[in-house]
């Protein structure tokens, strides 16, 4: 019999100018998630990292011997754990990436995901960042099955604006999507809670986003408010800027009695529209 239901935790660290400092910070909050019976633990986007183009380059690593996956690596066996290793700027072929990696109970490593939409925006007077000037984009989904309790779809954080990316994850049948994200101070009060709300609630699917801690002397200032939503499209857990840790009971049950209420799925008309996947 699978299981229905367990507990998701989501880091909320700070994260500073020391790669050794961010690492030890993450494997300590990842301990007390998994011993507060964590099952699913995430950490944020460009968690070993300051989050910013100049910074990439300088700590970027390879995946195979980067002392990060190591870590990460490591804390998933140690605990026993599921655990999604927000992002990191990670160098491959001459090219830099945003990725995220994925790590199974006995440490072995069980998805990449390389951030497929970089986060290119301009809003004047307010902000501008251009990840494109330094990554290149993934092209690949990304999902993960978690024994055989649920499988797990991931993005990194702007890739959550690409309600199709959220559609082909659940029509592919994630039950979870999972954006390590790091939202700002104009773009966050403003979209981070609705697009979570709309991509859970379109597909009928838990979204849960994590966050660096804000620091308001870093050069980009994250929003925070790591969060969790049902497919009914409520907040379940969140937290505001500080650093924390927010669990939240992910319910099977309780998404397959909501699917069972509002059968979307099997009322779309697919004779008049259709989102096509184009790649793996
Ligand atoms: N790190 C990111 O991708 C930030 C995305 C963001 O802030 C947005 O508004 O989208």
């Amino acid at each position: 019999m699978s299981i229905a239901k367990f507990k998701l935790a989501l880091l909320q660290i700070a994260v500073g100018a020391s790669k050794t400092e961010n690492l030890l910070r993450a494997s300590r909050f990842i301990k007390e998630a998994a011993d507060k019976g964590a099952h699913l633990v995430t950490l944020p986007e460009c968690f070993n990292s300051p989050y910013g183009t100049g910074y990439f380059a300088e700590y970027a690593e390879q995946l195979e011997t980067g002392e990060s996956c190591l870590a990460l690596s490591a804390a998933a066996k140690e605990n026993k754990i599921y655990l999604v290793g927000g992002s990191i700027p990670e160098k491959k072929d001459g090219k830099l990436y945003n990725t995220s990696t994925v790590w199974g109970p006995d440490g072995g490593l069980l998805a990449v995901h390389r951030k497929v939409h970089l986060f290119d925006i301009d809003i004047p007077g307010k902000i501008k960042f251009q990840e494109s000037e330094i990554l290149s984009p993934g092209n690949e989904f990304t999902s993960f099955q978690m024994g055989d309790v649920c499988k797990v779809g991931i993005g990194i954080c702007y890739d959550m604006r690409f309600a199709e990316l959220a559609q082909i994850y659940a029509r592919n049948g994630c039950k979870l999507l999972l954006y390590p994200g790091a939202f700002n101070m104009t773009t966050g009060p403003a979209h981070w809670e609705l697009l979570q709300r709309g991509r859970a609630l379109d597909n009928q699917v838990y979204v849960a986003t994590a966050s660096p801690a804000r620091s308001e002397s870093s050069s980009y200032v994250a929003w925070g408010h790591s969060s969790v939503v049902s497919p009914w499209g409520e907040v379940i857990a969140t937290t505001d800027e500080k650093e924390s840790i927010v669990y939240a009971d992910i319910d099977l049950d309780h998404l397959q009695q909501i699917r069972s209420q509002i059968p979307v799925t099997h009322q779309r008309r697919s004779d008049m529209y259709e989102v096509i996947q184009k790649k793996n």
